[in-house]
Order: C-alpha cells, then sequence, then structure tokens
C-alpha cells in the first residue's frame, strides 16, 4: 500500500481512483464496512482504491483545543487499511488554508487532479469544504462535469452494548468507541471497533517497584491526544518486537503508593527477564476486570494482584 503525505506526493501517472475521505479515527467496523466497499468497486472498475483522511483532526483547525482523544495512531490506521485490501492512503495536512477550500475547489484539487476520481463512496452525512458546506448532493451535481459517480450507502453497522440500550443495536461511531473506552467498557469498545482497542508508545521507566513485587509492568508513554482507558485493571495483550504477550494491564496513579502521575503499565504473564525499555510497544484491552484501588498494605495489593492476574491469563488463553 503507497501511503502519500500531501497532495504533491501522489505521483502525477497515478491512474483512475475509487476513493472515500474521513477522519476514520479507529478504522470501527462502520469505517471497515466502507473501505471494503471502495476495494470492491476499485477491483471491479479495473481502478485502485484511494483512502483520504487528514492530520490533525479537522475539528482542531476549526476549533482549536477540541482535538478529540483518537483511537488510533495515522500509522495505526494505515496498517489496518492495508489489511482491508486500500492501495493507497492520501494524508492531506488539514491546514487552516486547507479548511478554507470552498467545496467545489476541494474536488478539483483532491478528487480530480489528483486522484483522477472515477466513484466516490461516502455515508449520507459526510461533509466538505469550508465550514463543511459541501455534501453529498453536492457531490452528485459536480460528478457529471468532472467524470466521477458517487455512491451514497448506508454506512451504519449497528453494534449491541450496555444496558442502556435495552439490547438494541447502536450505530457504530468514532465518538461511541471513544465514549466506551473513556468510560472502561473495553468490551463494548472492541465490539464498535471490531477488534479490542490498542494503546502504543515507547516503554519508558517507571518506578522500578514492578520487579520487587514480582510483577515488572512496561511503562507506555502514549502519544499527545490519545484515547486512554479509564483508570482500571484490565485483561489483555502487550505486543513488543512483533510477539503478542497475555497482559494484566493497570491504568492510574498507583494510588497505594500515593503516585501522582498517570501511567498505562502492562505485566506481560509469566514472563521472565524480558528487557523492553526504549521499544515501541502496543498494548491491546480486552476485558475489563476492575477499579484501582488505594490498598492499606503491600501484602493486600498483592494478592488482589494475583486474582487479576489469574484472571488476565484465563481471558486470553
Ligand atoms: C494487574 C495489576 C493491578 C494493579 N492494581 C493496582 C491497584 O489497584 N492499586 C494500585 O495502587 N496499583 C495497582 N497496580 C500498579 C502497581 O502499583 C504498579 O504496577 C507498581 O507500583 C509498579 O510500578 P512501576 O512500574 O512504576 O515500578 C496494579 C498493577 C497491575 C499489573
Ligand atoms: N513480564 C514482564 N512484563 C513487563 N515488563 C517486563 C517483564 N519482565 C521484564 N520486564 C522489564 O521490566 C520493566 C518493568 O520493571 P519495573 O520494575 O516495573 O520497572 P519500571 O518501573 O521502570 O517500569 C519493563 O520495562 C521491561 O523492560
Amino acid at each position: 500500500m503507497q501511503r502519500w503525505h500531501g497532495l504533491e506526493e501522489v505521483p502525477g501517472d497515478w491512474g483512475r481512483s475509487v476513493v472515500t475521505i474521513g477522519s476514520f479515527d479507529g478504522v470501527h467496523r462502520g469505517h471497515q464496512l466502507i473501505i471494503s466497499k471502495v476495494v470492491e468497486h476499485a477491483r471491479e472498475l479495473g481502478a485502485r482504491s484511494v483512502v483520504v483522511t487528514f492530520d490533525p483532526h479537522p475539528s482542531e483547525v476549526v476549533r482549536p483545543g477540541s482535538h478529540p482523544p483518537l483511537l488510533a495512531s495515522h500509522r495505526r490506521r494505515a496498517e489496518l487499511m492495508a489489511e482491508l485490501g486500500v492501495d493507497a492512503v492520501l494524508l492531506i495536512p488539514f491546514t487552516l488554508a486547507f479548511s478554507q477550500l470552498a467545496p467545489e475547489e476541494f474536488v478539483e484539487r483532491v478528487l480530480v487532479d489528483a486522484l483522477h476520481t472515477e466513484l466516490i463512496v461516502e455515508g449520507p452525512n459526510f461533509r466538505f469544504g469550508h465550514r463543511a458546506s459541501g455534501d453529498v448532493a453536492l457531490l452528485a451535481e459536480l460528478g457529471p462535469r468532472y467524470g466521477f459517480s458517487v455512491d451514497v450507502c448506508d454506512l451504519t453497522v449497528g453494534a449491541v452494548h450496555g444496558d442502556d440500550t435495552d439490547g438494541e443495536a447502536v450505530p457504530c461511531s468514532s465518538s461511541l468507541a471513544r465514549r466506551l473506552v473513556a468510560e472502561g467498557d473495553a468490551a463494548g469498545a472492541a465490539e464498535v471497533l471490531g477488534r479490542p482497542h490498542r494503546v502504543e508508545g515507547t516503554v519508558v521507566r517507571g518506578a522500578q517497584r514492578g520487579r520487587e513485587l514480582g510483577y515488572p509492568t512496561a511503562n507506555v508513554e502514549t502519544l499527545p491526544h490519545t484515547a486512554i482507558p479509564a483508570d482500571g485493571v484490565y485483561a489483555g495483550w502487550l505486543t513488543a518486537d512483533g510477539e503478542r504477550m497475555p497482559a494484566a494491564i493497570s491504568v492510574g496513579t498507583n494510588p497505594t503508593f500515593d503516585g501522582t502521575a498517570r501511567t498505562v503499565e502492562a505485566y506481560a504473564i509469566d514472563r521472565v527477564g524480558l528487557d523492553l525499555y526504549g521499544l515501541h510497544v502496543s498494548v491491546d484491552f480486552l476485558a475489563y476486570l476492575r477499579g484501582m484501588e488505594k490498598f492499606d498494605s503491600i501484602d493486600a495489593l498483592l494478592d488482589r494482584m494475583a486474582v487479576d492476574v489469574k484472571r488476565a491469563r484465563e481471558l486470553t488463553d
């Protein structure tokens, strides 16, 4: 899969494209549906599939300070899109100037001049151009002039979760996944995303206390704006150097030790002698086990950690 950063990186001799445009944060099940459609149509038409996305999140430019917590880095999104068979991802720097393009200019520069778009696939709520004034009706109107057609499809995929929905399927969306992650509902988030929520980062030094407790934990320094699950203890996986290891994960300030910094730490169950410092690792959150607690003694914490680890081992088996 090709990755282009900016319109100027699109090869001049790039052929015809089937395109979808969006933020695609988390590449959740609704995103997966639309991207699969793009890939399928491209194969039928003998064209190539392209996903157009933006960095930073458009809301940060339109309303500074409103950057939402991110479910996936652009690197991770690209990885997931490659798995779906996408030929190229075009990441457009979302500058103030870009945000001010009139919808028709946006169509000309991105869809027509750069990508030679034959078909664009979007959900009915797609908006683009200055003040989000372009919509699918405008795309359909401009299509004949520029030689592309528009496939507007219902991209709603339902996920059942929680007690507050009476068992009703709720449409998958990035904001729903963000809310579930923030509430610690790892299982609900996994249902929306189609896989456990992942947090990535570099392993940094902590208080060096874990090894003394018998549970060394890799402390993961996450990227800015990462969607970090609610404080608590989780079962999941720690992946390092391509190896996926069952893990018991702690998110919080280590209140038993009167800590103040909020950390994401993962103990790779039953593994000894790992050296993960400085590595880029990922932590997948499969299930919420319990809340973070301030224990009266280290023994009480250790008793509880033994129970957590046993449960995490069972869940990741
Ligand atoms: C499965 C698990 C559960 C944990 N639960 C708690 C907890 O309830 N309260 C708490 O203060 N710390 C908890 N911790 C965090 C430990 O206090 C922390 O891993 C330890 O202090 C080591 O910190 P260090 O990596 O900075 O050395 C938990 C850690 C793990 C792996
Ligand atoms: N089973 C394991 N799970 C996680 N990290 C481990 C494991 N075994 C060894 N390590 C190493 O030990 C470090 C964690 O030990 P710890 O005493 O908690 O130190 P720190 O406070 O610096 O995180 C990890 O960063 C990793 O390099």
